[in-house]
């Protein structure tokens, strides 16, 4: 389970660009629960992911993992229960390592420890088994740096790797925004699956209204650094992508110029 209580992070307090990007954020998530995280721009969607993965620190606030109150633990404490996949398929994987060791990285994860040594027999086979359900093939290329991978091919490592620890908690940024469209819909896929199989709460991030009331299930959404709408169960069911534009526009107090984005 993730709570987060009455996050404040201002940027550059004091100066003529301060900007509060989270004013009071508070969210709690009950554990192996999925929910689509959508906003404006600047609504403070990466800022808030950033402040649960430990990448930026809260100014005020509780953030706890489990009960366990992680709100000044470095990232690398986090890691063991914080998995993340990012927009940029490149970000979340070393491109000049093979596929097996980053997944061996991966397995590491919170452990003070660096790539140690050879990839171990048992690991390669377990690496083995994990990509080949996947059917990419990817199986057969695990001695492949991963920066030889397609866009869609790093994002489906990513997301195996995002498994390989029993982290509890899944964070994905846009993680299907910089695909094509038939690539994102596999990774989406993959995506239900991998957090349904290894029961991940789990908070995606997406400029898509589709996406956001047709993956997962639950819907929040934010503004200036709050929860402005919080939709789960019959009522979300009920919602169609022109309500929740409706509603969009209504917090933003304006109507949206270019809506394709969201439509998508
Ligand atoms: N490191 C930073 N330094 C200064 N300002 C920042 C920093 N990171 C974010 N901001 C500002 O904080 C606000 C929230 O940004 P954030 O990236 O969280 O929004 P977002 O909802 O993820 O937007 P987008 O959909 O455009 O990615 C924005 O005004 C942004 O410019």
């Amino acid at each position: 389970m993730l709570s987060a209580q009455d996050l404040f992070i201002t940027f550059n307090p004091g100066t003529p660009i301060e900007t509060r990007a989270l004013r009071g954020m508070s969210l709690e998530i009950p554990a192996g629960q999925f929910v689509t995280v959508i906003g404006s721009n600047g609504a403070g969607k990466s800022t808030f992911l950033n402040a649960i993965s430990g990448d930026i620190g809260v100014d005020t606030g509780r953030i706890a993992i489990d009960g366990l109150d992680v709100t000044r633990s470095p990232v690398w404490e986090r890691a063991e229960r914080v998995s993340r996949v990012f927009q940029d398929p490149m970000a979340g994987t070393c491109e000049d390592l093979t596929i097996e060791e980053n997944m061996a990285l991966a397995q590491q994860r919170g452990t003070r420890r660096g790539l140690r040594g050879a990839v171990k027999q048992a690991e390669r086979a377990m690496y083995r088994e994990r990509l080949s359900t996947l059917g990419l093939g990817l199986e057969n290329r695990l001695t492949d740096r991963i920066g030889l991978l397609s866009g869609g091919q790093r994002q489906a490592v990513s997301l195996l790797m995002a498994a390989l620890q029993p982290s509890r908690i899944l964070l994905l940024d846009e993680h299907t925004a910089a695909l094509d469209p038939r690539t994102a819909d596999f990774v989406l896929q993959l995506t239900a699956r991998i957090v349904q199989e290894n029961k991940l709460t789990t908070m995606m991030v997406t400029h898509s209204m589709r996406q956001a009331l047709d993956v997962g299930e639950r819907t929040v959404m934010l503004h200036q650094g709050q929860v402005v709408l919080d939709v789960s169960g019959e009522e979300r069911a009920r919602l169609d992508v022109p309500d929740l534009l409706k509603m969009f526009e209504k917090v933003r107090g304006e109507k949206l110029a270019d809506d394709a984005l969201l439509l998508g």
